[in-house]
């Protein structure tokens, strides 16, 4: 696993965009071999998304043949405005190129099913970008949830009910207590995962996540067992690290710039874990 620290959030943004600008550039993607994109919503992502659009309106990167995946969905359409929002409608990715869980389904275990076997027609997941909630959680899959679990139907925890409250008029009443999620076996069977951790209320967890063992009471620290993860952190996100393991992934950081040069972002992905 590589944990890349940035000084802040829109540091962080712009780190993990050109990662993912460069990984998409560099795969080459055509329509018979597109790139395969998992994508999170939440406030973690939209300075990424804003840096991929930048790089997009100045032709630097195309979305033509590129495939995406979205990881959740709470509320019926809310997850698919959002990222028509901030995303998709500013770039020429391909409308029937998008895949987001419909909570609306009528058979919403069908559903899912069907989400994986899309998954996996297109070849599987290549990259998939994720945040984590402040208890360590990656998509919905909530302390407990089953480090193989699939795409499914998922209660809600109190907390991320709590948290989801500011995108419903902050009316508690209103924030749906089931969700459409992928499993964390769905998203570590991604080639490679991605993950932003910002902010001093996610230090708990990013130490959990990388310090500790994997756990399922902290999904994301599944992430352990992967071949290829990265994390990109901001310094906020740092504060319950040991000051050890800070120094010993800037110093890789300094190693890998030496070896592959600090702009070549994507590049970096090929370094061995
Ligand atoms: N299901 C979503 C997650 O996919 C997201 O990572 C998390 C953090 O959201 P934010 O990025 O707004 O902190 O919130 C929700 O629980």
């Amino acid at each position: 696993m590589r944990l890349v620290i940035r000084q802040d959030y829109d540091a962080v943004s712009e780190h993990m965009a050109a990662y993912i600008r460069d990984r998409i550039n560099e795969f080459n993607p055509t329509p018979e071999k597109p790139f395969v994109l998992g994508l999170p919503t939440g406030s973690s992502p939209v300075g990424v998304y804003k840096n991929l659009v930048k790089y997009y309106q100045n032709g630097e990167l195309s979305f033509k043949n590129v495939v995406t995946f979205n990881m959740d969905e709470d509320h019926p359409e809310s997850y698919h405005s959002f990222m028509w929002h901030h995303l998709f409608k500013h770039v020429d990715i391909l409308p029937q190129n998008v895949h987001i869980l419909n909570g609306n389904a009528e058979n919403l275990d069908d559903e899912c099913k069907k989400f994986e076997e899309k998954m996996k027609a297109f070849g599987g997941v290549e990259l998939f970008l994720g945040g984590i909630g402040p208890d360590g959680h990656i998509a919905f899959n909530e302390p407990g949830s089953s480090l193989s679990s699939r795409t499914r139907v998922k209660t809600l925890a109190y907390d991320t009910i709590l948290a989801n409250s500011r995108f419903f008029d902050n009316d508690i009443s209103k924030v749906p207590r089931m969700a459409l999620t992928v499993g964390v076996g769905t998203v570590m069977d991604a080639r490679e995962v991605a993950i932003i951790i910002t902010g001093a209320h996610k230090a708990p967890a990013l130490a959990k996540c990388i310090e500790e063992g994997v756990n399922h009471m902290w999904t994301v620290s599944a992430i352990q067992l992967h071949p290829k993860a990265l994390i990109v952190c901001d310094e906020d996100a740092t504060l319950e690290l040991h000051v050890k393991t800070v120094k010993y992934f800037k110093s890789i950081e300094h190693v890998v710039n030496d070896l592959i040069g600090a702009e070549n972002v994507g590049l970096q992905g090929n370094v061995l874990y």
